[in-house]
Parts: structure tokens; sequence; C-alpha cells
């Protein structure tokens, strides 16, 4: 069977979403600013579209940490390919990620901004996909749960391919 995306979430539920969270992300820092992280490659899409809607002060940084390769299952090792340019030290972080799957990315990166003294930290992931959970992780702002299906889309890859899609896809026949 060949290659092929079936769409599970359109690009105007993923829009409207997003606007959703970035006004709930508003509400709840209100009077702060929030410092972003975004979690290359992934998060990239997805962090620039939520930053436009969050009506605060914000700065963001971006740390590039892979554990996937072109596999659809986690190799288990994460690495830091690309650190932050800025300290986090005192600030409130929300970590901006395209998806939670086994918690293992998110577990590592939690610790290791607390080490850093990190003020507060939460996350934003527009992509929850529970079964897979490996490692228990709290999300605070989750965009949408799935089933257990390799996605690709809004920012997401199959072996550095279909990131580009405006909408989330399933990926079949692979
Ligand atoms: O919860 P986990 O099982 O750790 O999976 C989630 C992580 O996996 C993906 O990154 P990937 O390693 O594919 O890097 P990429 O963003 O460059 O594609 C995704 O962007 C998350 O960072
Ligand atoms: O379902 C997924 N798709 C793409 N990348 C991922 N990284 C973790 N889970 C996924
Ligand atoms: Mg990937």
């Amino acid at each position: 069977m060949a290659e092929t995306i079936r769409e599970l979430i359109s690009e105007q539920d993923v829009d409207r979403r997003i606007e959703e969270l970035g006004k709930q992300i508003s509400e709840d820092y209100a009077g702060k600013s929030i410092h972003l992280i975004c979690i290359l490659k992934g998060g990239a899409f997805f962090m620039c579209e939520l930053a436009k809607r969050i009506t605060l002060p914000v700065s963001i940084d971006f740390m590039y940490v892979s554990s996937y390769g072109d596999a659809t299952s986690s190799s288990g090792t994460i690495k830091i390919k690309k650190d932050l340019d800025e300290s986090v030290e005192g600030k409130d972080v929300l970590i901006v990620e395209d998806i939670i799957d086994s918690g293992r990315t998110l577990y590592f990166l939690t610790r290791e901004l607390e080490k850093r003294g990190a003020k507060s930290i939460r996350l934003c992931t527009l992509l929850d996909k529970p079964e897979r959970r490996v490692v228990e992780v709290p999300t605070d702002y989750v965009g949408f749960q799935i089933p257990d299906e390799f996605v690709v889309g809004y920012g997401l890859d199959y072996a550095q391919k279909y990131r580009t899609l405006p909408y989330i896809g399933v990926v079949e026949g692979v």
C-alpha cells in the first residue's frame, strides 16, 4: 500500500483551537510576561501562531531536542542539538511543543529547566497522545487529545516529510 495521509484535524479546527489557547493563556498569566520556549523542529509552526494570539508581553527562545529521528517510535534517548540562547532563571517559562507522546522529551526538558532556575514551568502542546505515555508528565494546555496513531502536519514529521501540511493527518501505509 502506498504512503497516504488521512486528515484527522482540519486547518480550521486547529486555527480555532489555537485562538482559544492564546486567550486562556493570556487570562491565566495576566499581569506577567511569558518566556516561550519553542521545541524545534516540530514546535516552531505552532509557536508562531500561538505567540500572535497571546495579548501579554512575550519573549521567545528555541531549543532543539530530538529523539525520533526517522522512526515512528522514540529512540528513548533525548539529545540537545541546539541549546537556548538566554538564561531561564527567574522567568515564567511556557514550553511550546507540537506533541506529547511517550512524555520522555517533556520529562527531560522540565527537569533541565528546573535545574536552570526557571521561576515557573508550564507546557502548551498542540497534541496529546495519552495512550502512549511511558513517563507521567503534567500537561497544562492541550490543543487536542488524539488516539494512538502516528500523525503529521503543522510541524510534525514522518522522516522529515509533511511538516508543512496546514492540517493534522495520519500516515497510512507505512
Ligand atoms: O513525548 P515524546 O515521545 O518524547 O515525543 C514528543 C517529541 O517527539 C517529537 O520530536 P522529534 O524527536 O521527532 O523531533 P522534531 O520535532 O525535530 O521532529 C515531537 O516534536 C516532540 O518533541
Ligand atoms: O505521532 C507523531 N508524529 C510525529 N512526530 C511524533 N513524535 C512523537 N509522536 C509523533
Ligand atoms: Mg520528528
